[in-house]
């Protein structure tokens, strides 16, 4: 069907009954099998909706008028909700947002990895859905002279003036309006993404969930920052748990929050916080989980599906700060950990020392690289775990690990696509999966996070 043959065009206004949600958790209802996608509409519910794109397979509508609701609807408890990038889902029972996020996982497996049988369990999600997040990385900008904080609106890059936000924890919520009054008061420039003036580009908070330790960032266009004494001195006396505060540099014209230079102002350059046992230190540039509470749910179950008996040798590709590797190392013979981030290295080294164990090794460089390396060293683990970022694995890893043959592959995914594009890949390979447990790192958020068990054939 040609974009001419589409059933609606821009600017009707038609009734639509929504069938199904989009991954993003948008609303779908068809017109003769020609799919409308429509934010915050939910299955069963019927609605007046403005088509106001259409393409050749496909429209997006506004809602307009809701002509009954779904017993999944409940209010979102944030103001600024519709208008905020940074939840997608508060509009739905937590209940519904966890079936939501199994059965993206099973449509998955379904179309892209062609194994519509693999187990998906249902998700695992939290007793109280929020407040959750360690970790806040907010945008700064000013309109009309008002120094503003908060997430970018939907699509947008204009910045949402906020006070609260539903997920994050209170203390960072009110340290991030600390900061901003403080650069107001002094008067130093948020960064201006169009003209590149300025030199303010983010605040970023990391909160120890057990030690309450906190980080600040700051992060400026420039390398100086001026009245560098007084903010410091005044961020300071915002909150006495404040063990740290850095500068990180990004002269860039890009949307990557973090520059590579990095130096502490002020006090410590890592904050320490646990993880069951175990203590970790972690730098600003290092990615930590940011859902501590739910992050042992996670490591449980790859601890689980892993099925170390001591005597195992363990590959942790894309290992961070060595979380994993090292409750994985409790466990094996010896660990050996990937990671490309320089500083996470060095603090996954000193994590293995702060927690007395001496059976992981760590080394920095690209995973796809260090893999079929260690391989032609004549390493041939009996367990990998993987934990890519979003985009998924590298081919060449995927090979690499195909021909290491270890027993059981344990993938740790933050994208179900790419996860069941590299399930696909391994299958060829002679892997087949067993199992996939959905873990609800991201309450109110679309992202979807999972642990699957592959075991090698025969
Ligand atoms: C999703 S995080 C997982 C980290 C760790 N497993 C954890 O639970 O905290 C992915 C990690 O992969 C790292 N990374 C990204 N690309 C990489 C690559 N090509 N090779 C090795 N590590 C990479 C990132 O720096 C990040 O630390």
């Amino acid at each position: 069907m040609g974009k001419a043959n589409a059933p609606v065009k821009k600017n009707d206004y038609i009734d639509l009954t929504f069938s199904d949600l989009t991954h993003e958790g948008e609303g779908v209802g068809k017109i003769d099998g020609y799919p409308i996608f429509v934010p915050y509409g939910l299955p069963g519910e019927s609605a007046k909706v403005k088509v106001i794109k259409v393409k050749k397979n496909l429209a997006f509508g506004k809602l307009i008028e809701r002509y009954e609701s779904s017993d999944d609807r409940i209010e979102p408890p944030c103001d600024v909700f519709y208008k905020c990038g940074g939840c997608q889902l508060q509009h739905m029972t937590y209940d519904r947002q966890l079936t939501m996020k199994q059965k993206q996982v099973q449509d998955v497996m379904k179309k892209i990895a062609q194994m519509p049988d693999v187990p998906v369990h249902p998700t695992i999600g939290m007793t109280e859905p929020w407040n959750y997040r360690n970790k806040v990385q907010i945008p700064v900008g000013k309109r009309y002279g008002k120094v503003m904080t908060g997430f970018y609106q939907k699509r947008t890059h204009n910045i949402i003036d906020m006070d609260t936000c539903p997920v994050q924890s209170d203390d960072n919520d009110k340290v991030v309006r600390g900061i901003r009054d403080i650069i107001a008061e002094l008067g130093i420039e948020p960064y201006d993404e169009e003209t590149h003036d300025g030199v303010i580009r983010h605040i970023v908070l990391r909160t120890g969930y057990h030690s309450d330790e906190m980080m600040v960032v700051i992060v400026t266009k420039t390398k100086d920052l001026p009245y560098q004494d007084a903010f410091v001195e005044r961020i300071k006396a915002l909150n006495p748990n404040i063990k740290g505060i850095i500068q990180n540099i990004n002269a860039d014209e890009t949307n990557v929050i973090m520059g590579e230079t990095s130096h502490t102002l002020w006090g410590e350059d890592v904050i320490v916080d646990k993880i069951h046992d175990l203590e970790f230190a972690i730098s600003a540039q290092s990615f930590y989980q940011v859902n501590p509470e739910q992050t042992e749910k996670l490591y449980d179950k790859a601890l689980e599906y892993a099925q170390l008996s001591g005597k195992e040798s363990v590959i942790d590709a894309y290992c961070g700060i060595g979380s994993i590797s090292l409750f994985l190392a409790q466990h094996a013979k010896k660990v050996y950990g990937v990671e490309v981030v320089p500083q996470a290295v060095d603090d996954a080294k000193a994590n293995a020392k702060r927690n007395h164990i001496d059976n992981a090794e760590f080394y920095v460089g690209e995973a796809e690289k260090v893999m079929p390396w260690w391989k032609a060293q004549g390493l041939n683990p009996d367990v990998v775990v993987v934990d890519p970022p979003r985009k998924g694995c590298d081919e060449n890893l995927l090979q690499a690990m195909i021909d290491m043959e270890p027993k059981r592959i344990v993938y740790v995914s933050c994208n179900p696509s790419t996860l069941a594009r590299d399930l696909s890949y391994l299958a060829e390979g002679g892997y087949e999966t067993k199992e996939i447990q959905p873990v609800d790192m991201f309450p109110q958020a679309s992202h979807v996070e999972s642990v699957t068990l592959l075991e090698k054939k025969g």
